[in-house]
């Protein structure tokens, strides 16, 4: 990583309360993985060194504000792509047990890989879909927490979500601006489906200063045997959300 690029992951890791010092090797790894990986595959539509930095690293750590996954546990993240936030956070918080879940095979046999070349063993990567695992008793109320970024509408996640968390467990969804419609919708969506949203916060992305929002939504009841609808239904047909 060039010291540019690293001065800007401290400075990001910093801005998040994080000192990112004793884990800039790993990430200076998972930076060539990512750029060998993307070079053979089309695993990331980032190629510039400050964007992986900033848009994929410090990015993912900011589903750390509030202190929502500071607890050990469980940990799926839906629609990992490339590994993200599941792999920062696995190098950040080696607590953490790791679920990094994705429908393309493609993409988990990346994570798989790159999880190995950096001896994350808090990482477990699954192709599969979440509407699959949200049936299945092996994962249905199994995780403490879920994350997710940039994946669908927040409708969309509340379904795909709570049936995979265990009571009290929480759902961080990492997205970009979110209008009131689209909340709106995921409160009923949640509602729905047994849980509640408990946080909105809204920031801006260390350095780089464009607008994102966590938010948090926590089960406090048992998911309705109904859900989730089969597969591609809740990001086609969101509950309560005519997306457009
Ligand atoms: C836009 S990418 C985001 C990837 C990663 N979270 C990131 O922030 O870089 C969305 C990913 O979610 C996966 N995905 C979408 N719906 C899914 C579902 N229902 N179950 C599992 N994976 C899903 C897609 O295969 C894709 O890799």
């Amino acid at each position: 990583m060039t010291p540019e690029a690293t001065a800007l992951l401290l400075q990001g890791g910093e801005e998040l309360g994080l000192d990112l010092v004793p884990h800039v090797e790993a990430f200076t790894r998972l930076l060539a993985l990512l750029q060998e990986g993307a070079a053979q595959t089309n695993l990331t539509a980032l190629r510039d060194e400050r964007d992986i930095v900033l848009k994929h690293f410090v990015d993912s750590l900011t589903c750390l504000r509030g202190g929502w996954l500071d607890r050990d546990g469980r940990v799926l993240d839906l629609g990992t792509g490339a590994g993200f936030p599941a792999l920062p956070l696995a190098i950040v918080r080696p607590e953490l047990r790791l679920v990094p879940v994705d429908a393309t095979a493609k993409k988990i046999a990346f994570v798989t890989r790159t999880a190995a070349a950096l001896g994350l063993e808090n990482v477990t990567p699954l192709t599969a879909r979440a509407e699959t695992l949200g049936r299945d008793p092996e994962h249905r109320g199994r995780y403490d927490r879920v994350v997710t970024r940039a994946v669908a509408s927040l409708p969309a996640l509340a379904e795909l979500a709570l049936p995979l968390l265990r009571a009290g467990g929480v759902l961080v969804a990492q997205k970009g601006p979110i209008s009131a419609e689209e909340l709106d919708a995921g409160r009923l969506a949640a509602t729905e489906v047994g849980g509640e949203v408990r946080a909105v916060d809204a920031f801006a992305l260390p350095v780089l200063g464009e607008a994102r929002t966590l938010v948090i939504v926590e089960k406090t009841a048992t998911t309705p045997e109904r859900y989730p609808r089969r597969e591609g239904v809740p990001a086609r047909k969101p509950l309560f959300w005519r997306a457009t």
